[in-house]
């Protein structure tokens, strides 16, 4: 199973999650809420320590492909993770300018329309990750809630979706199993669920990633 370990917050958690297996790691830029968002600078520094095949996902909220390329040059990974979405159009223009850089959609999960917003983007981007947020409130939730949606929506999707899918949202240790055998997922996504107190917690993200491993 792949595993991104969002939210990462320094050089010295992005070793941990590195050691303990995450196939990528997320770093969260300018967000309108959350507790993951850190500077441009400090994601370009952690991403430069990051050895490959380990990917490095920018979450960017930006709103048009033009505000996200110079977000890119500012950060500098090899994945770009757009939290909400974007202009007709914008997928071309990001690939013309950021060729090799991976795009991941995320879709916040509300109801039945979400899998057609989903398999749409499907058509466009090299993943899906379904998440739980809710960019329709004033202040929009783009991410990191620690809250699950319906995985039963989820499933439907990842059974329907051309390019793999991540799920997020609300899973921690206690719950990757079921989530695993639900949604059957080619990925998983968790900021909350392996930190205590805001900072990344060996034990849970150990535990986090043994629970995926199990047959
Ligand atoms: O964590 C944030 O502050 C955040 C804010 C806005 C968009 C994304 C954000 N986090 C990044 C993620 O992709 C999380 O891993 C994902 O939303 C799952 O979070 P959680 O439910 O806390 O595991």
């Amino acid at each position: 199973m792949h595993v991104k370990i969002c939210c990462i917050s320094s050089v010295e958690e992005a070793r941990l999650a590195v050691e303990a297996g995450a196939s990528a790691l997320g770093l969260v830029g300018k967000m309108p809420s959350g507790p993951g968002v850190i500077g441009d600078e400090l994601i370009r520094t952690i991403a430069q320590t990051v050895p490959p095949p380990v990917a490095t996902f920018l979450l960017t909220s930006e709103p048009t492909a033009e505000a996200i390329i110079e977000h890119h040059r500012r950060a500098y990974t090899n994945t770009l993770q757009l939290v909400d979405a974007l202009p007709e159009g914008s997928y071309r223009l990001l690939r013309t300018a950021l060729p090799g850089i991976k795009l991941v959609q995320v879709i916040h999960v509300l109801d039945e329309l979400s899998i057609d917003e989903a398999l749409a983007s499907a058509e466009e981007v090299d993943a899906l990750l379904l998440d739980s947020g809710n960019p329709k409130l004033a202040v929009k939730e783009l991410g990191g809630t620690g809250r699950r949606h319906d995985w039963a929506l989820s499933r439907r999707i990842v059974e329907q979706s051309r390019v793999p899918v991540f799920l997020a949202g609300g899973l921690k240790p206690e719950n990757v199993r079921e989530a695993i055998e639900t949604v059957q997922p080619f990925g998983l996504d968790v900021c909350s669920g392996v930190r205590t107190d805001g900072q990344l917690d060996p034990k849970k993200l150990e535990a986090f990633l043994s629970n995926t491993r199990e047959t």
